[in-house]
Order: C-alpha cells, then sequence, then structure tokens
C-alpha cells in the first residue's frame, strides 16, 4: 500500500502576493456570487480595456477582456498590456502606454496556468493515477487530508518509478516525480462550490485565487460542453477525492492514491460482502422446502464414515450421508415423529422433584440382580419420607429438661497470646479426663515427631487442620467436650494470633466463661500483656463474660516459682478488675499444661508444694454458670454449616443462646428471612428430641437452600424473629481512642461495615450514669454510649454484644442498647 504524501510547491515568496496575502475566509464560503459592484467594476473595465486597444490590431472578446480584468483586479493598464502581448505584436506592443511596468508571472501562477492546459487530451495521462495537483479542493476536505491548492501528492513506494527516462520540458522538468508514465498520471479538478466573492476583511474586491477559480470553472464549462468525456473524467477524480476524504475520517488504511474503483474492483467486494458458511443447517419448515444455499467456498470433503452409533442415530439414510452442505448438520433423532412436536418436557415435576418428595407409591418395573433379589424392594425398604412432613412431638421442653436430670452445661472459651500453651493444656485436659486415649496420643506424638514438632502432640488433640498443624498455630475455633461428675462442658479453643481475632470473637460469643492462658516463663508473662492477653480478656468481658480462669501456665519453666506466680497474679488482678471483671469471679491456678501439673492433679515437682489450691478442673467445676432462659424465644447462632446426605441435606450446628428447639419446629434463618424445618436434632454426637440454651447442639433442616445459611446467623421461630437493624446506640467500653469514624461490626462470625456516627456520652464504668454529654473523644478504657450505623442489616437485640475493630484492631467491644 502507498504512504499518501504531501508536497507543497505552491507558496513562496515570489508569487506575487506578498504584499497583500489573503487566505480564504471560512465564512466567506456562502457568498453568494458576484456582487453588483463587481459586475459594475467589469463592465466599465471592459470599456475602459477597449478605449485602450483603440487602434491597435488586437481583436478580443468581451470575454476575453473580462477574464483578463478579474485576473488583474479591474486593473485597466495590466489587462491592456496582457491582451495587446497575447493577441497582438510585439511593435504594437511598445507602442501602447504602459502605466505599469509587467511584472514577471510567479511561480504559482506558472502553475496555476500550467495546470488547466493538461487535461487527458493535451497530455494523454490516464486521470486515474499520480500525481495528483490538487487545484481547488474543498475547504471541508482540505483541512483534514492536509492538503492544499497546489500541494503534489503521490505515494511514496511508486517514486522510483516516476522517474523520466527523457525529461519533459516544463516548469518541473526537473523535478524527480515529473516523468511519470503517461497511463500512471492523474488529474483531480475539484470545482469550487461557489464563487469566492470578496477578501477577507471585509474588501468588496475578489480575491486573486477566488478570480482564478472562476475563471477556471467557465473554462470547464466550455469544456464540458466541448468534451463530454472531461466531464466524466473529472467525476471519477471527484469521486475519487471524496473517498480519500471518507478513508481519511475513518482512519482507516490508505488506498494506494490513484487507484481507481475498475482497478481494484476484487478486493473491495471481499471486504464488504462476507461469504455465507458453507454449513447450512437444515430448517425445519415443512413448506416450502428452501433453496439449498450454495457455498461461496467449497471445502474437500475430508470426513470420514460415520461410526456405528452414529449411524444407528441417524439412520443409514440421513442426509448426513449424503450432501456435502450437510456435512457438520445431523438432525436430531425422533424429531420427525408427530409426539416431539406437543410434547412438553417441562410439564411435569423433574426426577429430582419426584425422588425427593416420595420413593415407593409408584409402581415400577421389577429389577432384579443375579441371584434373583429383587432391588426395587429393597430400595423401597430405604423409604426417604416426604421431606417436608416433619412430625413434631408438640413436646414441652422445659418440662422435659427438668425431669430429665441432666448434669449442668457449660461452654468455656480458651484465650491468650499466641504460644501460651491453649491447645496443650485442653489437649492435656482431655487426654487425662479420658476423651482422648493414649492409643492416638502416641499416634499424634510420632506424627509430630516426623514433622519436627514433637512438643505439639497434645495440641494437636484440638489443632486438627493439616494448616494449623504445619504452622504450630490455631487458626479456627475448636470444638471438643469431656464432663465431670457435675458438669458437661464445651470447650471453645480460640486461636491466639491477632489476625485470627475474629475467630475468637466468634468463640467468646458461645461461651459461658473463659479460661485465661498465661505463659509463665521469662518475658513471654510481659509480651503477651501487651499483645492478646490483654485483647482478649477485653473482648471476653464485652461479650458478656463475667468469670475468668487466669491459667497460669509453663510453671515447669520457671520451676513452679512462687514469686513468678504472685507477680503474674497481681498484674493480672489489677488488669482484669479494671476492664470490669468482679474480683471473686477471678481465679488464678498455676499449671504445666505439657506435664499436667495441677490440670486434672496435683503437681507432682516438689517446687511447687507451696500450692495448695484447686487444680484446673476444679476451678472448672466450681464455676458459677450464668442462668439458663429456657422461657425465651429460641435463638441460636449458627457456628457451622454442612451438608449432610439424601435424609439430613443441611445441617447448622452452634449454641442455642435463649429458649428451647424440638424436633418438628419451623424455624426462621436470619437475616436471609428464609425458612426451614428441624428434622433431627444431636446434643454431642447423639441424637435427642429437643435442645436447649446453653446447649451446643446440631440441627438437621429440611425445606432449604444451604445458601441462605451462613456463620453467625441466627435462627428463630417464625412466629418471634429477630429484629434486623441498621443503625443501634451501644454501651462501649473502649480499647483505643473512638472517635466519629469508619468500623468493622462483629456480632459473633457475622461482620458489617458501619461508621460510628455520634458520641452521645460518657458512662461511669461501674454505675452507667451520664458522666459528660458529647464528647469529642472517648479514651481507652473509657465506656461510652455511642451510635453506629451499618452499611447492611445486623440481627441484633437488646442486649446483644457487638465488638466493633478498625484495621485489625478492636475499638472497642459492648452491648447493644437498641
Ligand atoms: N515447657 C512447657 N511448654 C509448653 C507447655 N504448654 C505448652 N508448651 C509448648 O508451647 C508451645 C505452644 O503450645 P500451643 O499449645 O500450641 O500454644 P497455643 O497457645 O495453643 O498456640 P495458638 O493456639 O497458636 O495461639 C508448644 O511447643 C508446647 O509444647 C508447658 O506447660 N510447658
Amino acid at each position: 500500500m502507498g504512504v499518501l504524501r504531501a508536497k507543497n510547491v505552491g507558496y513562496d515568496d515570489e508569487d506575487g502576493y506578498g504584499e497583500e496575502e489573503e487566505y480564504y475566509d471560512e465564512d466567506e464560503e456562502e457568498t453568494p456570487g458576484m456582487s453588483d459592484e463587481d459586475r459594475e467594476q467589469l463592465q466599465t473595465g471592459t470599456l475602459k480595456v477597449k478605449e485602450g486597444l483603440f487602434g491597435s490590431d488586437v481583436t478580443v472578446t468581451d470575454a476575453q477582456i473580462q477574464e483578463a480584468l478579474w485576473h488583474y483586479y479591474y486593473d485597466v493598464g495590466k489587462s491592456v498590456a496582457y491582451l495587446k502581448n497575447k493577441y497582438g505584436t510585439a511593435l504594437e506592443e511598445k507602442a501602447v502606454t504602459t502605466p505599469k511596468k509587467q511584472k514577471t508571472p510567479s511561480r504559482f501562477d506558472q502553475v496555476v496556468e500550467a495546470i488547466p492546459a493538461t487535461p487527458k487530451s493535451a497530455t494523454g495521462r490516464d486521470p486515474s493515477f499520480l500525481p495528483l495537483y490538487l487545484q481547488e479542493s474543498s475547504p471541508c476536505t482540505a483541512p483534514r487530508l492536509n492538503m492544499y491548492i497546489g500541494h503534489l501528492v503521490y505515494p511514496l513506494a511508486d517514486l522510483t518509478n516516476y522517474m523520466p527516462a527523457s525529461p519533459s520540458p516544463g516548469f518541473f522538468w526537473d523535478t524527480p516525480w515529473f516523468g511519470v508514465p503517461s497511463h500512471r498520471l492523474g488529474e483531480i479538478t475539484i470545482e469550487p462550490r461557489l464563487p469566492r466573492g470578496r477578501l477577507l476583511g471585509g474588501s468588496s474586491k475578489p480575491s486573486k485565487l477566488a478570480a482564478l477559480a472562476a475563471a477556471r470553472k467557465k473554462k470547464q464549462e466550455d469544456a464540458k460542453n466541448a468534451t463530454p468525456a472531461t466531464n466524466v473524467e473529472t467525476d471519477k477524480a471527484v469521486t475519487l477525492l471524496d473517498k480519500l476524504t471518507l478513508k481519511s475520517r475513518e482512519n482507516g488504511p490508505q488506498t494506494p492514491r490513484g487507484a481507481s474503483s475498475e482497478e481494484t474492483p476484487a478486493p473491495r467486494k471481499y471486504l464488504r460482502k462476507r461469504s455465507p458458511s458453507p454449513i447450512q443447517v437444515p430448517k425445519r419448515v415443512a413448506s416450502p422446502p428452501p433453496e439449498p444455499a450454495k457455498p461461496l467456498i467449497t471445502f474437500p470433503d475430508l470426513r470420514a464414515q460415520p461410526s456405528a452409533f452414529a449411524a444407528v442415530l441417524c439412520g443409514l439414510d440421513s442426509p448426513c450421508h449424503e450432501s456435502p452442505e450437510t456435512v457438520n448438520s445431523f438432525p436430531l433423532p425422533y424429531t420427525a415423529l408427530p409426539d416431539f412436536k406437543d410434547a412438553n418436557p417441562f410439564a411435569g415435576p423433574s426426577p429430582d422433584d419426584i425422588l425427593s418428595v416420595t420413593i415407593g407409591p409408584k409402581p415400577k418395573p421389577a429389577r432384579r440382580t443375579s441371584d434373583g433379589h429383587d432391588l426395587t424392594t429393597s430400595m423401597e425398604k430405604t423409604v426417604i419420607e416426604e421431606s417436608t412432613k416433619v412430625r413434631s412431638k408438640n413436646l414441652n421442653v422445659v418440662v422435659e429438661f427438668n425431669r430429665s436430670g441432666l448434669k449442668r452445661m457449660a461452654n468455656f472459651v480458651v484465650i491468650g497470646h499466641v504460644d501460651h500453651g491453649k491447645s496443650t493444656l485442653m489437649g492435656r485436659l482431655l487426654f487425662d479426663m479420658n476423651v482422648i486415649s493414649q492409643r492416638s496420643i502416641d499416634k499424634l506424638r510420632k506424627e509430630a515427631e516426623t514433622m519436627g514438632k514433637s512438643s505439639f502432640a497434645l495440641a494437636w488433640v484440638m489443632d486438627q487442620t493439616s494448616e494449623e498443624r504445619s504452622r504450630g498455630v490455631t487458626v479456627d475455633i475448636a470444638t471438643d467436650y469431656f464432663e465431670t461428675d457435675t458438669t458437661q462442658f464445651t470447650i471453645l479453643d480460640a486461636p491466639g494470633h491477632r489476625d485470627f481475632i475474629p475467630n475468637m470473637i466468634a468463640g467468646a460469643s458461645q461461651a459461658d466463661f473463659a479460661v485465661l492462658v498465661i505463659d509463665a516463663s521469662t518475658n513471654s508473662f510481659e509480651s503477651g500483656l501487651k499483645g492478646q492477653t490483654r485483647e482478649h480478656a477485653m473482648i471476653v468481658r464485652s461479650m458478656g463474660v463475667l468469670r475468668i480462669i487466669v491459667a497460669v501456665n509453663k510453671m515447669d519453666t520457671v520451676a513452679w516459682s512462687q514469686h513468678r506466680f504472685e507477680e503474674i497474679s497481681r498484674q493480672m488482678l489489677a488488669f482484669l478488675t479494671s476492664a470490669s471483671f468482679s474480683p471473686k469471679r477471678i481465679t488464678f491456678v498455676p499449671c504445666a499444661g505439657l506435664t499436667g501439673e495441677n490440670v486434672t492433679r496435683k503437681a507432682d515437682d516438689p517446687n511447687a508444694k507451696w500450692y495448695t489450691g484447686e487444680t484446673l478442673i476444679e476451678a472448672l467445676d466450681a464455676s458459677e454458670l450464668p442462668k439458663r432462659d429456657l422461657e425465651k424465644p429460641f435463638r441460636l447462632t449458627i457456628g457451622d454449616v454442612f451438608r449432610g446426605g439424601i435424609t439430613t441435606p443441611v445441617s447448622i450446628s452452634g449454641r442455642i443462646d435463649v429458649g428451647t428447639v424440638q424436633v418438628g419446629d419451623n424455624i426462621l434463618c436470619m437475616p436471609a428471612r428464609e425458612t426451614a424445618t428441624v428434622k433431627g436434632i444431636e446434643v454431642k454426637d447423639c441424637p435427642v428430641d429437643w435442645a436447649v440454651a446453653g446447649q451446643i447442639s446440631t440441627l438437621h433442616l429440611v425445606d432449604i437452600d444451604p445458601v441462605h445459611l451462613r456463620l453467625g446467623d441466627v435462627v428463630t421461630p417464625i412466629s418471634s424473629p429477630i429484629k434486623l437493624y441498621k443503625s443501634f446506640s451501644a454501651k462501649l467500653l473502649a480499647f483505643d481512642h473512638v472517635i466519629p469514624s469508619p468500623v468493622d461490626v462483629y456480632r459473633g462470625r457475622l461482620q458489617a461495615e458501619g461508621t460510628v456516627v455520634r458520641l452521645d456520652a460518657l458512662l461511669n464504668r461501674f454505675s452507667g450514669e451520664v458522666v459528660k454529654k458529647h464528647p469529642r473523644i472517648v479514651k481507652p478504657g473509657e465506656v461510652a454510649r455511642v451510635r453506629v450505623r451499618l452499611e447492611r442489616e445486623l440481627p441484633l437485640e437488646v442486649g446483644g454484644r457487638v465488638v466493633l475493630r478498625f484495621r485489625g484492631e478492636t475499638v472497642g467491644a459492648g452491648v447493644v442498647e437498641g
């Protein structure tokens, strides 16, 4: 493809326009024709020129005079001199009185003069090719093409081809493009739309260019009348330029200059027309039969013979064996059958629906095994009950609970700084309480030794995921059970790492009390106090936990130092009481989870003789538990969701906060607002008919899609749902400075983005009285009433616990007030 180039051969200093440079005025384009003043000047000038020519042998027509006048801006003297020079003799010319010295025509004038003299008839050039002289470009198209009058345009690639073998004489005889082969030369002449009337700046005198254009127009009109073929050529050229203009607008690839439509018909057709696909899908229309479309491109038939399956499917006389046009189309089998058209595959229930509702009453063809056993009968024995009909026994659960004589149930969360020994301590507890067998512990020891982490064997009782074991840290809440003579305990082992605080919050939200594990070894206690020891303790207190057992762990590393124990106890007591724990609900127990001393048995170490207090298990057993609200409407916070089998498709587990639940209850899941039916209940992996507040239970649900169930959602009775809040007031214990700012709001595992929009008041920490209204800031340790707005609704209740965090740091925690 040639590169379009334009060379300015026009304007220079010799063009005679130096004194009165004129430019096209865009506003003048619409000037309609010559003015009356122009006409008058032409007529007067004609008479004067005739007078000037009087007595000479020059014979000129009025038109020639007027052309000269137009050319010389009505200068009579110049016009007379020009006419005498052109049409008279040299001697006579000298006799003529010349008012001014005749100026040599400029290069521009020469070019302009040369242009009309090069029509095809004169030069033999092919008008469809180069070089292209832009004599008068359209005012609209010229700027876009960046070509102006006098520019010469040629394809760069073809330039060398145009070098003349023997240069022709003329103005451009020495220019390299002049010798373009005649058959490749073309010329485009564009008519000005309107004759130019006046000069820029309001002069009534037409510009010289305008005058020239008018003169050319006249000549062209004459030529048009004389030779119609020229007109045709001009039209072609104009068409070509229009096309070029369009190309330029589209920024599309440039067509080689001068390429006429006749020269490039085929490629254009291909560009515009797309061949239809040779593969015609047979239409399923009865009449009239569509005429098979002929493929424009013929592909060789490379098909293999149809497989036996295809032959059976399509039939041996199928069109796919016959017509190359239908090479890739196969009719659907049985579509020709009359039943096919009327059949509605979605009219009845889907096979899945039928299966899930019931299997049994429908007569089925008997299918037997090789030994004659009836498979249908055996399937019917495993009857899947109608899912929506779960019968309730309509028990009075409170009465049943009181009658049952069950041990009291306690859930405690194990908290503390990372690596202070929480999981090891709980592993030891479970092992010593015979929940874990010696064999299991030996197996864990071997596995831990293989991984070079032998000291973590007990911790792996709780940390069961491969990630937790390889990293040596707890990631999520681990749940396990054990029981003493009086109490059934549920352990909620929380992660200590600061990255997993949200999981710790989820555990804390289910706990009745907390076990805070502290590493007694040198510097560990101190670093923990700055870290999650402090944060965890404040979170559990804010979550409503009243009782806390401080297990001063790893006492073996400090040789059971009484001094160390008392120092830790003193500091922690001061801190915990400052965090609103009552001293009488705080218990300190020195222990060593790794050796098991003072966990379930007294310490063997003689250095520990100074301690005569409770073991850890005794302290747990002595814990006072919060009162169970069995009479209140049922509330369960979802701690886990898992899919089961056919009989129990979806199960949820979590702690029952208040109320009771029994098999057959219809429940509502919030905030999804989805209902479900309780098909079964398990407590500590045993199926039961009912469960009560305080128990961590598993509910098997039907009539609900698991997508509606998320961790942290709240399950309630349909009759008394939990309210969804978009904003709420809370009594907040500040962990950090609190100002109106964005926060993440946690309700157990549920989390929503929000903003503290208002600080209503500072409160007395113990009495709750207003100390100061509308504080500008709440300092760490202060209690304040704040207003929080949420980005999405959260299920909350008055008295419910929330934690506010921001960028991984706990800002505060508190109780919802409404
Ligand atoms: N000497 C000694 N080491 C202990 C004791 N208890 C735990 N450890 C060690 O402390 C390390 C951490 O124990 P973990 O039980 O994983 O600590 P953790 O607090 O559960 O850790 P995270 O759950 O990840 O926060 C392990 O190497 C244990 O062997 C103890 O009583 N004495």
